[in-house]
């Protein structure tokens, strides 16, 4: 590698080639030195300036010597390890050094690395360091220290490796200190209460000690120079102080490195000083000083190069692995990172930064060491190294900078606060609020985040306002907000009249000024999972008095874990809960014993509801039988009315017939739900006896005549005397007929894995390139429980995409609104579609159309054409002989290809009008598995391409309607 730079004298000649540019006249004015690379310096040829100027002195690059890269250790024994020698400078503060250094023969390290002052620390490739501004200086404190320093291949790896202080100092036995001598100023985390640093050392000839002034460490600052970096005149990142510095650097003894070796290099022990700070020297801004007051004076890195560039080296891009400042954000790289951080005596800081107050915003990283970090150092360093960052005092929180409940912290508090069984995850400095009877937790304004250990002694009195709740419903004093509404909706916790309930820790309630508990809002076995849905914290498991089940339900949901979410909607009865339930028997999801325990009750108030329109349909036929058979009478018999046979095939018995009454009466009451399964055991004999009745066998052979029973009621009602006893147990195929999934309420969870491609080899790429390890949640919601105007959308805000399922079959049905209206069913998914991709919520979300039922198109376009949906009047397919079939399934007639291509293409416009997005289609058929898992799968594909490869047209059939329909 070539040398970079000789260090230009401001007024001295123009020096050859190429070099850093500098800060010309010392006088901060160092704009352009962070982003030109190079530049020459010129004469000086300005007013006279009223000090001494600061010198720099030219190196001869060639002189500059060069480490052989280090190819092995049996190499290294041959290679002489050129080591810097000591220059001793002392330079005012903020001024060029006056004094040249003195390079020894064999180190000569470039005399950039080595001064202090703006000149030479303002290169260009570190983060910009201004005299004037207190933000880039970071460690304070006169700073003494003896650094070893040993040049070695550029580039390599393992150069810089950092002996930590609790490890063993084997710069003396192994490759890697062979290799890492050139390491460290060690500034290991002994400051003292004095201020004081001293570090013990294996190598009495390698100590440091820092002296920190107690007053402000801000001000002074240390002019670490290029000890780490030699061979390289690049400057030394944030290492490096725009104040002067005097400083000595000195060489570490061969020997130290290699016994065997010449003794170029001097065991000779010398020091780094560091003048006492000049008030003069620190001059902020105004605006500059309030800012770093109020952050508490961190240091703030600027970017010197390119975005996504190394902060030292300005080498690299955004796709390279960094390692981050957690004071001020600079970011290196791995050949970087230990020359601009030393021996991180306070964690991940430049060397600048120790002694500052942390990011918050990093907070949440302190002792999470990266890849990075295990990759440049050993086990033990690593861990040291986060020890210290977790532990030092200057990372922790301020204790004042959190208030609770209106309260600042004291440390007593916050330590309280820190060590109760249940702390609060990622406390950062802000504004809490504390339900302390509870345990709720969260920021002031939000919702809560946590539930935390109750009854702490920590913060004032909780304010009704606290977490900015417009519910008018209070849970311990607090307005609570939508999303906890929501959830104690879910969990059939009574809302109405604005109640004010008083919640404890252990999840039982009871309204406000009244002695009995109402219920245990933890009890619900869903209601974790509603929780997970909505983002809501559940209590922390020891509090937890659920069952297993629960607990399951629990684990399942570890907090921020990469998972993908599915929202599924549709309009009633498009077939959202079949397609659920598909999902759950496709990726092996068992129905809990609960969720069957629901379905159960469903399936036999459902069977009570069939058999109702059956008797129904019954009483219907045998009237009509009546009037026949009247004005049979008439014809045959006419005059007065003779006897006539009250029996017809549909007569019932009366037992029977009481029995039917009282159904049609419940039914026509809408609390069929209610009454089961209750009635399940009383009424299963007249089931039985019903099932063997000829009249009703009679009306159930003209079903086909019964529109309001649903075509999967066939599948039930074959069965029903054994579904109707107490002791039946749906199968899973019973389970999928059934409509709907509990009759409670209509939110329902999963999460599921894709599972892994059968065959791993296959030429078909279609399941690769995924994670197989990324969870999905598939969220259905009926659009009951969406609310007024859809106000709940809002709750499912991160769901990654919505599958919106319409009924292919509803283009000719129509259903009767409350003011009688009738209106047609596949215009009604239409306008909840539309409300649902123009709600603020989900602009910019991604769509997947499914459209279901498509086993049931063909027959049905025999019967009405599809132009009885006014939205479909232009439909006019002209079915050519080379019809292709573009789509996945061939066995269905072209008819209905057309007419799904069609509907997808109008709901493809729509959504292209309202939203400028591309509406993504599936055929479905929710009885059919494979169709589903295709739909799911295409979900994901859809999440996983790129933006620009959106442009898949899988969907998009190969003939173009635009062209059959506009003619
Ligand atoms: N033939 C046929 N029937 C289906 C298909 N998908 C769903 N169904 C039936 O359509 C009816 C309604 O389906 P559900 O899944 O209950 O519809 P939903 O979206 O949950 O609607 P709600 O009942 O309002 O919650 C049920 O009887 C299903 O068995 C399908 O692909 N083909
Ligand atoms: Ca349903």
């Amino acid at each position: 590698m070539e040398p970079r730079s000789s260090f230009p004298h401001p007024s001295s000649r123009p020096s050859l080639g190429k070099r850093h540019q500098v800060n010309n006249g010392g006088d901060g004015d160092d704009d352009d030195a962070h982003n030109v690379e190079y530049s020459f310096a010129i004469e000086y040829s300005g007013p006279p300036v009223g000090y001494d100027i600061p010198r720099a002195v030219p190196i001869a690059v060639d002189e500059i010597p060069v480490a052989a890269p280090v190819a092995s250790s049996s190499l290294l024994k041959d290679s002489s390890l050129p080591v810097i020698q000591p220059i001793k400078k002392s330079t005012p503060v903020g001024r060029k050094p006056s004094r040249e250094p003195k390079l020894s023969s064999e180190s000569s390290i470039s005399s950039s690395s080595l001064t202090g002052s703006g000149a030479s620390s303002t290169g260009p490739n570190m983060s910009r360091v201004v005299p004037t501004q207190v933000d880039s200086n970071g460690a304070s404190g006169r700073l003494t220290g003896n650094y070893c320093k040993v040049k070695s291949s550029e580039g390599r790896r393992s150069s810089g490796r950092l002996k930590s202080l609790d490890s063993q100092c084997n710069s003396c036995e192994s490759l890697d200190c062979v290799i890492g001598v050139e390491s460290t100023p060690k500034l290991s985390g002994l400051i003292g209460a004095s201020g004081k640093l001293e570090r013990p050392d294996c190598h009495d000839n390698m100590h440091l000690s820092v002296e920190l002034p107690d007053d402000n460490r801000g001000e002074a600052d240390v002019g670490f120079q290029d000890y780490m970096n030699p061979g390289n005149s690049e400057s030394t990142g944030s290492g490096s102080s725009s104040h002067a510095v005097s400083s000595e650097a000195f060489s570490s003894k061969e020997e130290d490195l290699n016994e065997e070796e010449t003794p170029c290099h001097a065991k000779r022990p010398s020091v780094v000083t560091f003048r006492d700070p000049d008030p003069s020297d620190v001059v902020l801004e105004e605006s500059e000083y309030s800012e770093v007051e109020s952050n508490q004076a961190r240091p703030q890195a600027e970017r010197p190069g390119k975005k996504g560039s190394c902060y030292r080296c300005l080498k690299g891009n955004r796709f390279i692995e960094k390692e981050v400042c957690i004071v001020c954000g600079a970011k290196y790289c791995f050949n970087c990172l230990l020359r601009a951080m030393g021996s991180m005596p306070e964690g991940r800081k430049c060397v600048t930064c120790i002694g500052f107050s942390i990011d918050d915003a990093k907070r949440g990283t302190l002792g999470k060491a990266s890849r990075m970090l295990r990759r440049l150092l050993t086990e033990m360093e690593v861990k040291h190294i986060m020890g210290s960052e977790i532990s030092c005092p200057a990372n922790q929180l301020p204790p004042e900078r959190v208030s609770v409940n209106g309260e600042a912290l004291s440390g007593e508090k916050l330590h309280i606060l820190q060590s109760c069984p249940n702390p609060p995850k990622k406390l950062n400095p802000g504004h809490y609020w504390y339900d302390r009877v509870s345990g709720f937790w969260g920021k002031v304004g939000q919702k809560p985040c946590q539930i935390i250990s109750p009854q702490l002694n920590v913060g004032g009195q909780i304010d009704r306002k606290a977490s900015n709740g417009n519910t008018d419903i209070l849970i311990n004093n607090r307005e609570i907000t939508k999303k906890e509404l929501l959830m104690l909706k879910l969990a059939r916790v009574p809302c109405e009249g604005k109640p004010h309930f008083w919640l404890s820790a252990d999840g039982s309630y009871q309204e406000e000024g009244m002695k009995q508990i109402k219920g245990h809002i933890w009890s619900n076995s869903t209601i974790k999972l509603v929780c997970a849905l909505l983002s809501l914290p559940t209590p922390p498991d020891s509090v937890d008095s659920g069952g297993d089940e629960l607990n399951g339900a629990n684990r399942s949901y570890p907090e921020h874990k990469a998972l993908c979410k599915f929202l599924l909607l549709g309009d009633t009865k498009s077939g959202t809960s079949t397609i659920y339930k598909q999902a759950k028997l496709l990726f092996n999801v068992p129905f809990s014993e609960d969720e069957r325990q629901n379905i159960k009750v469903m399936i036999q108030s459902n069977l009570y509801r069939y058999i109702g329109i059956v008797l129904e349909g019954r009483e219907q036929f045998e009237e009509e039988c009546m009037i026949e058979r009247r004005k049979k009478l008439v014809i045959d018999q006419p005059g007065p009315s003779g006897q006539m046979d009250e029996k017809t095939l549909y007569s019932i018995s009366p037992q029977l017939k009481a029995f039917s009454d009282w159904l049609l009466k419940v039914m026509a009451s809408g609390n069929l739900e209610v009454i089961f399964p209750a009635a399940t055991r009383e009424y299963a004999p007249f089931v039985e006896e019903l099932s063997k009745d000829a009249a009703f066998q009679a009306t159930y052979l003209r079903r086909n005549e019964l529109d309001m029973l649903p075509s999967v009621a066939t599948y039930f009602l074959e069965r029903a005397v054994e579904i109707s006893r107490t002791t039946y147990e749906p199968s899973d195929l019973d389970i999928l007929y059934a409509e709907g999934i509990t009759s409670s309420h209509g939110l329902s969870c999963m999460e599921f894995l894709f599972p892994k491609p059968p065959h791993q080899s296959s030429i078909e790429s279609e399941y690769q390139n995924y994670d197989s390890s990324l969870r999905h949640q598939l969220i259905r919601v009926h659009p009951r429980n969406l609310g007024e105007n859809c106000k709940w959308l809002e709750m499912f805000e991160d769901v990654d995409i919505v599958l919106f399922c319409v009924s292919l079959t509803d283009y000719d049905e129509f259903f009767e609104d409350k003011n009688g209206v009738l209106t047609n069913k596949m215009l009604a998914s239409r306008q909840l579609f539309e409300k649902i991709i123009t709600h603020p919520t989900f602009k910019d979300k991604t769509f997947l159309l499914l459209l279901n039922k498509f086993d049931m198109l063909e027959e049905k376009l025999e019967q009405s054409p599809l132009t009885k949906c006014e939205w479909f009047r232009d439909f006019n397919p002209v079915i050519s002989h080379n019809y292709h079939n573009g789509s996945r399934r061939n066995n269905n007639a072209p008819r209905a290809q057309y007419a799904f291509h069609y509907i997808a293409l109008q709901f493809k416009r729509l959504f292209n009008s309202l939203t400028d997005h591309k509406l993504f289609v599936s055929l479905v058929t929710g009885l059919e598995q494979e169709t589903v898992d295709e739909a799911l799968r295409y979900a994901r594909e859809i999440l996983n391409w790129d933006e620009e490869q959106c442009n898949y047209t899988n969907n998009e059939s190969s003939y173009d309607f635009e062209a059959s329909s506009s003619s």
